[in-house]
């Protein structure tokens, strides 16, 4: 693999998609509550081809529900959600695989002692011959993930290596590689970069970019706003399960970004902090009052 870590935004990019082309996937005031918890509420997102749209947000801001909602794993209880501008309620990852919309988790679905050709095929395996005497096609295995690797600008030294051995983001730079050959239109990494150094988060921005210069629409999730505006061309960033920001990447700076992160992470953690204290849903507690505002006149004020 190269180890070039140049800057993975080379493109320029411009705020709204060519045309007003329709969104490959958009949430219209979508939700999802699990039984009495409202964990996602009245979100919109739009997800463009050849864009990145970066979902930031704190722990427990509903990032992982919504990322299940639109692979498939969780139903949507409020609200639209919509593929090539149909609303749609998928019953499984399938379906959503079947519109090319596939999910990498940070957890990848991978077997460390395989080679990495093998990997790349796993559960979709080439095969030759007539039945009974069908076979697996190493050769034409090993040859297409070679292709499609190098066509992502990733060269690895050695496809028979296991995968096991690779570093943390090259395997991330596999595992994307690998829902772009199978069709991927909609590319969702949850959180690739979290577990990386500076180097290896390089690389895997450069090949976030790569999938986005083919033409995918990326959804990116993070808790790192340096990297979402690496390579973001929007950002949404949640707060206890709402949307927090939603902005265009020339209506907000990296250090506008980094004060909503922070911010929202302080905010949230105090609002926890309260609604245990006084043994109520975080939801119920008031909003904190403007600065500067007056405070409301108690009983008995005159
Ligand atoms: N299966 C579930 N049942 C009940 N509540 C849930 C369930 N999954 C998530 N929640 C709640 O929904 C809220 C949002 O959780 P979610 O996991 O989507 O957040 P997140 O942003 O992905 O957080 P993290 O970064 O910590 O994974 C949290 O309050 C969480 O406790």
């Amino acid at each position: 693999m190269t180890t070039d870590n140049a800057a993975p935004h080379g493109a320029v990019l411009t705020d709204t998609p060519p045309g007003g082309e329709r969104p490959l996937v958009e949430l219209r005031g979508a939700g999802k509550s699990y039984g009495t918890v409202r964990a996602l509420h009245g979100i919109d997102l739009a997800v463009h081809a050849g864009r990145v749209t970066c979902v930031l947000g704190d722990n427990g801001a509903g990032k992982s529900t919504l990322i299940k909602i639109i692979s498939g794993l969780h139903q949507h209880t409020e609200g639209e959600f919509l593929v090539d501008g149909t609303p749609v309620r998928f019953t499984g990852p399938r379906e959503a695989l079947d519109r090319g919309i596939a999910a990498v988790y940070q957890d990848l679905a991978t077997v460390p002692l395989m080679p990495v050709w093998r990997n790349f095929f796993l559960g979709s395996e080439l095969t030759k011959g007539p039945w009974p005497f069908r076979r697996l096609d190493i050769a034409r295995m090993k040859k297409t993930a070679d292709e499609e690797l190098r066509a992502m600008g990733i060269v690895l030294d050695d496809l028979e290596q296991p995968v096991g051995t690779l570093s943390g983001g090259q395997r991330q730079c596999v595992a994307i590689a690998r829902a772009v050959h199978f069709g991927a239109r909609v590319l969702i990494l949850d959180e690739p970069t979290a577990a990386l150094g500076v180097k290896q988060s390089g690389v895997v921005l450069k090949y976030i970019a790569a999938a986005r210069d083919r033409g995918l629409g990326v959804i990116f999730i993070t808790h790192n706003p340096h990297h979402a505006y690496m390579v973001g061309d929007h950002f949404s960033v949640l707060r206890l399960g709402t949307l927090e920001l939603s902005a265009a990447r020339s209506e907000v700076s990296l250090e506008e970004l980094t004060n909503h992160m922070a911010g929202g992470a302080e905010l949230a953690a105090l609002k926890h902090e309260l609604a245990q204290v006084r043994g109520v849903d975080v939801e119920e507690l008031p909003d904190a009052p403007a600065p500067g505002s007056r405070p409301a006149p108690s009983e008995g004020d005159g």
